[in-house]
C-alpha cells in the first residue's frame, strides 16, 4: 500500500494510531469502493499491519477459542459496533417493509417443523429418516468469463488486424452453453454448464456482476448449509483468470466477492433464526495449502515463525480428514466479526507478483465455516423431555442441537505455465507445487466422473475401473476436500476463464476439467444429531397423542349432542305416533260414516220398495228405534249426536231444535215387536233452554223425521 493510497483511503480518519485500527477501517469504513479488483486485492492486503494482542495469542495457543468481542475489538478497534448496528438495522428494515423471514430465507421452509402431520408419528418418523438417508446430488458447475485485462489488451493491440479479441462467449440461444472459437481452426466448440456467467462487458445486458454471480452460485449453497447439508465451493482456473476476484473480490462495496456476500446473508439469517427460539452458532477457520504445507491463516500472531508453522492432516474415524491444531474461532456473532477474521486470513495468505498477475495467489486457501443450529428448549418442552427420558431429567439442557453443517470455500491457486508466468526460484517452486496438486485434483475428478459413467453403464471397462482407487491422499488439497468430491457435500465448482485468444489452451483445459467435475455425483444427507432426531420424533409422538386426546374429548361433546338429538328424535317419534293414532281414529270415523250412509241408503230402499216386508225382515236383522215427538208446537229440526251408528245407542242423543229451544231425548232400543209401529214411544223428551252448538257440525240440522230416520 503506497502512502498516497493510504492517504486517499483514510482521509476521512486523520488520526489512526495503530495498524489494528487501519485494518478495521479498511474492512468496515471505506467509503470509497475500489475501482477495480486489483484495488480490492490491495485492500485485503492492507491488513498486513494487523498485530493481534497478546490476549489473543494466549487464547490461540489452545487452538479452539471463542470469537469474543474483546478478542475482536483487539483486532479491529471499536468501530465494529457501528457495523453490527448496520447489520441489525438492515434486518429490521426488511421486516418493516413487510418482508417476511420466509421470503428472505426460503430454506427456513425446507426443514419440516415439529408439527406432526395428521397421520401422526409414522409420518414424522418417515420425514426424519428420509432426511437422514443420503440422496444423490451432482456437482454443479458455473463458468465465469472475466473481462480482458490491461496486459491482454496490449497483446491484442499488436495482433494482426481482423483477429478475434475474445474467443469465449455465452451462446445467445442457450444461456447454459459456452462457445469457444478456436482461432487456429475457426472451429467453435460448445460446452454445457449449470451457469455461464459473462463478465466481459459491463454494458451488456447479460453482464454478470459480483452480485449476480453470488445470487446464482452462492445463495443456493446458503440455503443448503442452513438446511444441514455440508457445502463446498471451489474456484478453479488458470492463474489470473479471476478466481480470487470472484471468491473474495473487494471487502466492501459492489465489488465484494461471493464469500463476503455469503457471510453477510448468513449473519442476517442468523438474526432471523435467533428470533425464532433457535440459535445459529458459526465457527470459522481459515488455512492455506502452500507448497503442500498447511498454514493456519488465523493463527493471529505477530511472530512470523509461529504464523507459518506447518500443520498436519489427520484422519478422524467418523469425521474424516481434519487439520490438527488449526485455530477455530467459535461462536462468531456478527458479519463484522467474521469479516475481521477473513481480513486477517487474507492478509496472511501467500501472494506474489508474476508476469501474468500482479497479486497472484501462491497457495490454495480454504475458509471453513462450521454451522450449528441449536434450539432453545423452553420449560414446557424440557418437562416433556424429562417425562420421556426419565434418566436425563436432571441434566436436561436448555439448548438442543438440531443440525450442523460445514461449508468450505476454496480459492485455488491457478495453474500456470512457467514460460507464460515467467517464474523462477521460489515462484517456480510454488508454481510446480500448485500444478502438482491441481494435477491430483484433476485425476481425482477424472476418476470420480469415470466411476459415475461406469455406474450408469456408459463405460465399457466398467467392472475394472469401478473399484479403482481414488488417490485423494496424493495431495493435501484432495485429501482435505475428499468429502466435497464424491462424499457428503453439496459442491459447486466455479471455473474462471480468460476470453483472450492467447490463453485458449488453458481455457479449454479448464472447461474440460469443469465438464468432468459436472458429472461427479455426491451422496448428501442432512447432518442431524441423532439424539435431537430422536427427541424430535418423540415430540411428534407426544403431539400426536395430544391431538388424539383433544379429538376424543371433542368426541364426547359430540356424543352429548348426539344424545340430545336422539332424545329429540324420540320425542318427535312419539308425536308422530300420536298423530298417526289420531289419523287412524279419523279414518275409523270416516269409515263409520261411510257405513252409516250405506245403511241409511239400504233402509230407504227397503222402505220405498216393500215397507211391510222390510219391517218384518228388518225386525229380525236390524234393531229399530222409534220415538214420538210430543212437543208443541212441533219442532223444526232434530239432530242426533254422535251420528256414528257404531256408538252404543244409549250414548246417543236426539236433540230437537225449535227456535233456540232444544229438546233432547235419550234413545232406547225398542223390542222388535214394538219397533213394528212408530207409535210406541220410548224416548223421554224434555225441553231445555240450551244451545245446540255443542253438537257436531258434521251433522247438518235435518227435519225431525229425518233425524229419527237417522237414528234408526
Ligand atoms: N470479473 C472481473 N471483473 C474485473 N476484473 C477482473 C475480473 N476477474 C478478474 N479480474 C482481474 O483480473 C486480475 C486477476 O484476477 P485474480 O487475481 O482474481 O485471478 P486469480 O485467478 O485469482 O489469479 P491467481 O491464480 O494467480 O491468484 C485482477 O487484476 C482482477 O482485478
Amino acid at each position: 500500500l503506497t502512502p498516497q493510497d493510504s492517504k486517499r483511503r483514510f482521509s476521512a480518519t486523520p488520526t489512526l494510531s495503530t495498524n489494528v485500527d487501519d485494518a478495521a477501517y479498511a474492512v468496515h469504513n471505506c467509503a470509497d469502493p475500489p475501482s477495480d479488483s486489483y484495488e480490492g486485492h490491495r485492500r485485503w492486503n492492507n491488513l498486513s499491519g494487523v498485530s493481534p494482542s497478546s490476549d489473543l495469542l494466549t487464547v490461540a495457543s489452545s487452538r479452539r477459542f471463542s470469537s469474543t468481542p474483546d478478542v475482536l475489538a483487539d483486532l479491529r478497534g471499536a468501530d465494529c459496533c457501528q457495523d453490527e448496528e448496520d447489520d441489525r438495522r438492515q434486518v429490521i428494515q426488511h421486516r418493516r417493509r413487510g418482508g417476511s423471514i420466509r421470503s428472505l430465507f426460503p430454506h427456513l421452509d425446507s426443514r419440516p417443523d415439529d408439527t406432526p402431520s395428521p397421520s401422526g408419528t409414522s409420518a414424522a418418523a418417515a420425514a426424519v429418516s428420509s432426511e437422514l438417508s443420503p440422496s444423490a446430488a451432482g456437482v454443479k458447475v458455473a463458468v465465469r468469463i472475466r473481462p480482458l485485462v490491461e496486459r491482454e489488451l496490449q497483446t491484442l493491440a499488436s495482433a494482426p488486424a481482423g483477429s478475434n479479441s475474445t474467443v469465449v462467449s455465452v451462446s445467445s440461444d442457450n444461456p447454459k452453453t459456452l462457445l469457444v472459437h478456436q482461432p487456429s481452426t475457426t472451429n467453435i466448440l460448445s460446452f454445457c454448464f449449470d451457469h455461464c456467467l459473462d463478465s466481459t462487458n459491463p454494458k451488456s445486458e447479460t453482464y454478470a456482476d459480483q452480485n449476480s454471480v453470488y445470487e446464482k452460485v452462492g445463495l443456493p449453497l446458503l440455503d443448503k448449509c442452513l438446511a444441514g447439508y455440508n457445502c463446498c465451493l471451489f474456484a478453479y482456473g488458470m492463474t489470473s483468470s479471476g478466481k480470487t476476484h470472484t471468491v473474495m473480490g473487494a471487502p466492501v462495496g459492489d465489488d465484494r466477492g461471493l464469500l463476503p456476500r455469503f457471510l453477510q446473508d448468513l449473519f442476517q439469517g442468523k438474526e432471523i433464526i435467533e428470533d425464532q427460539c433457535e440459535q445459529l452458532q458459526v465457527d470459522i477457520s481459515y488455512y492455506e495449502i502452500y507448497n503442500e504445507r498447511i498454514h493456519d491463516l488465523l493463527a493471529a500472531s505477530h511472530d512470523k515463525s509461529l504464523r507459518k508453522v506447518s500443520l498436519k492432516v489427520r484422519e478422524h474415524p467418523t469425521k474424516g480428514p481434519f487439520v490438527e491444531g488449526l485455530s477455530v474461532y467459535s461462536n462468531v456473532r456478527t458479519y463484522a466479526d467474521v469479516m475481521t477474521w477473513l481480513a486477517l486470513g487474507n492478509k496472511q495468505r501467500a501472494t506474489a507478483s508474476t508476469d501474468v498477475n500482479q497479486v497472484s495467489s501462491r497457495s490454495h486457501t480454504v475458509c471453513t465455516l462450521g454451522l450449528k443450529k441449536l434450539r432453545i428448549v423452553d420449560d414446557e418442552n424440557k418437562q416433556q423431555q424429562q417425562q420421556t427420558a426419565t434418566n436425563t431429567s436432571s441434566s436436561a439442557s436448555s439448548v438442543q442441537l438440531c443440525i450442523s453443517s460445514r461449508v468450505n470455500i476454496v480459492d485455488l491457486a491457478g495453474s500456470e505455465r512457467q514460460s507464460v508466468a515467467g517464474t523462477t526460484g521460489d515462484r517456480l517452486r510454488e508454481g510446480s507445487n500448485i500444478n502438482r496438486s491441481l494435477l491430483t485434483l484433476g485425476k481425482v475428478i477424472s476418476l470420480l466422473s469415470e466411476r459415475v459413467a461406469n455406474e450408469a453403464g456408459v463405460n465399457s471397462s466398467a467392472k475394472k475401473s469401478n473399484n479403482q482407487h481414488i488417490p485423494y491422499r496424493e495431495s493435501m488439497l484432495t485429501w482435505l476436500l475428499r468429502d466435497s468430491l464424491g462424499g457428503n457435500s453439496q459442491t459447486v465448482m466455479i471455473a474462471t476463464v480468460s476470453p483472450a485468444p492467447q490463453h485458449i489452451d488453458e481455457t479449454l483445459s479448464t472447461l474440460r476439467y469443469a465438464t468432468k467435475a459436472r458429472s461427479i455425483v455426491n451422496l448428501v444427507r442432512v447432518n442431524e444429531d441423532k439424539s435431537a432426531c430422536m427427541i424430535r420424533t418423540l415430540q411428534a409422538e407426544l403431539e400426536r397423542l395430544r391431538q388424539k386426546q383433544l379429538a376424543s374429548s371433542s368426541g364426547s361433546e359430540q356424543s352429548e349432542a348426539a344424545v340430545a338429538l336422539a332424545q329429540d328424535n324420540a320425542r318427535q317419534a312419539l308425536e308422530i305416533s300420536d298423530l298417526r293414532d289420531q289419523l287412524q281414529a279419523c279414518k275409523r270415523q270416516a269409515e263409520e260414516l261411510e257405513n252409516w250412509k250405506l245403511a241409511r241408503l239400504q233402509a230407504e230402499a227397503v222402505k220405498e220398495n216393500c215397507p211391510a216386508a222390510s219391517s218384518d225382515t228388518g225386525s229380525q236383522t236390524t234393531p229399530k228405534l222409534s220415538a214420538t215427538i210430543s212437543t208443541s208446537p212441533p219442532v223444526s229440526a232434530a239432530v242426533v249426536n254422535p251420528a256414528a251408528p257404531s256408538t252404543p245407542l244409549r250414548h246417543r242423543q236426539l236433540s230437537i231444535v225449535d227456535g233456540g229451544c232444544t229438546a233432547s231425548a235419550n234413545l232406547r232400543r225398542l223390542s222388535s215387536t214394538a219397533a213394528a209401529g212408530l207409535s210406541a214411544v220410548s224416548a223421554n223428551v224434555s225441553l231445555a233452554n240450551s244451545s245446540i252448538g255443542s253438537f257436531s257440525p258434521m251433522l247438518a240440522p235435518i227435519s225431525p223425521a229425518a233425524a229419527l230416520e237417522e237414528c234408526l
